[in-house]
């Protein structure tokens, strides 16, 4: 049997570098970075009030106080916006709001709280007091004091969330160059499965690994697409397969590559040659298959485009466990992502058994013990591979190694972290 080692490299094989890529900046939302940013302006553009106040020379103010207080007329209103370019002549003060662009001249800002001065709508008095001094640079925000132009705002290989799309519309960029998305299609395949909405007989079953795997495939930064699925009758399936595979970075199937009379995927590609199916020591996620899809010739004599595939197991758990340590990586890698969810060490809650030869990994959930001095990880659900609800439930994955058959609680555990 093949380790789990082997088989993720023989997955993450089937995936060349990240292909570089211009997208909006919206559309960028999760992609890595693959190329630097460099700021194409500085930030702030120029020097602003932080405050909304009174722009003054700050030597006008050296002498007030409480028993001394200065008066200034106010010679100009500067709202935000203002575009206009305006000298604050000495021995006056213009009233400026947040964000507004301080006048040449001027260098200190002084809240209105501090002044005489109405707060709110009105319109500026004529002038303002001032009865305490201020610092020089006071509530003033310098040109570039947050990014100088030519300064990198963004780093080769960033994963673009909400503060990046942020720093980026404010340095007015529209594009950036990131990993292409790869697109993944699902298809699954069973003659006893039913599509969600629609009456069951008696032996039949909603299909949910496509709607799961599509999901996980979205989750792992892939634009996923659920074709779903077909009988079990391999001129069904390659057909349908031929239909996605001009569409498609990956495609990926689930069902019928097990040891039954009907095994629909490994009848249909082990002839193929270009698809091996293997048995992996692990539990769940045994039977596996990948390789390349090659489409059937075009009807003018055109070769058919070939795509890397991955056929999974059909049972639930078991594929999108195999998904988790197989396909994410790899699809992840491929995208310049962040390959793995985070790996801790936790303690366990309860006494495992586990099957000697396979490394198993067994659905938990995560808390904090009530000392608060670490991890713990409560095993939940028996091992057999269609518990969707405790898969459900779940946000960790117990990685028992190969060799190990039991575990007792307390025992250190290695823990793939689901959320
Ligand atoms: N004699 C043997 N039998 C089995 C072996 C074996 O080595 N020898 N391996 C077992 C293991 S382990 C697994 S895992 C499964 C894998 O089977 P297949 O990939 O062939 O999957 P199916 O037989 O098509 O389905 C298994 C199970 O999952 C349900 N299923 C399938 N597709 C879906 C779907 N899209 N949505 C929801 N549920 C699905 C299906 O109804 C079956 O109950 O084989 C064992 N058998
Ligand atoms: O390996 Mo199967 O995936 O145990 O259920």
């Amino acid at each position: 049997m093949r380790t789990v080692a082997e088989h993720q490299a023989v997955v993450a094989a089937l995936f060349g570098p990240p292909v570089p890529v211009r997208l909006p900046v919206p559309e960028a939302l999760g992609r890595a970075t693959l190329a630097d940013v460099d700021a194409p302006l500085s930030l702030p553009g120029f020097d602003n009030s932080a405050m909304d106040g009174f722009a003054v020379l700050a030597a006008d103010l050296a002498s007030a106080g409480p028993d001394s207080p200065v008066t200034l007329p106010v010679a100009a209103d500067i709202p935000a916006g203002r575009t206009d370019t305006l000298t604050l002549a000495p021995g006056t003060a213009h009233r400026i709001m947040t964000g507004a662009p301080l006048p040449a001249g001027a260098d200190a800002v002084v809240p209105v709280e501090l002044t005489d001065a109405v707060i709110g709508p009105v319109a500026a008095a004529e002038t303002v007091t001032f009865t305490a001094p201020v610092e020089s640079g006071k509530h003033i925000r310098r040109a570039g004091s947050d990014i100088g132009r030519g300064a990198r705002a963004l780093p080769a290989g960033t994963v673009i969330g909400a503060p990046q799309v942020g720093l980026l519309a404010a340095l007015g960029i529209v594009e950036v160059t990131v990993a292409r998305p790869l697109r993944v299609e699902v298809l699954s395949t069973g003659s006893e499965l039913v599509e969600p909405g629609n009456p069951l007989q008696h032996g039949q079953i909603y299909e949910s690994n496509g709607a799961m795997l599509t999901a996980a495939a979205i989750e792992a930064g892939a634009l996923g697409r659920h074709v779903h699925f077909v009988p079990d009758d391999t001129g069904d399936f390659l057909a349908r397969l031929d239909e996605v595979a001009g569409e498609a970075d990956l495609i990926i199937t689930s069902g019928g590559v097990s040891a039954g009379a009907f095994e629909v995927v490994k009848d249909a590609l082990s002839a193929t040659g270009s698809v091996e199916f293997v048995k992996v020591a692990m539990q769940p996620g045994m039977p596996q298959g990948c390789g390349h899809h090659v489409a059937s010739a075009g009807s003018d004599g055109t070769a058919g485009p070939t795509v890397p595939i991955i056929t999974l197991p059909g049972n639930p758990v078991s594929a999108l466990v195999s998904f988790e340590v197989f396909i994410r990586p790899a699809l992840r890698t491929a995208t310049g992502l962040p390959p793995h969810r985070p790996r801790v060490t936790a303690r366990l809650g309860a006494d495992i058994r586990s099957p000697q030869g396979k490394r198993q990994f067994l659905r938990g959930v995560l808390r904090t013990d009530e000392g608060g001095s670490g991890v713990v990880v409560d095993p939940i659900g028996p091992p057999a591979s269609h518990h969707l609800r405790f898969l459900a439930e779940a946000d960790a994955l117990i990685d028992v190694p190969t060799e190990t058959d039991g575990l007792a609680a307390g025992s250190p555990v290695d823990v793939l972290v689901l959320r």
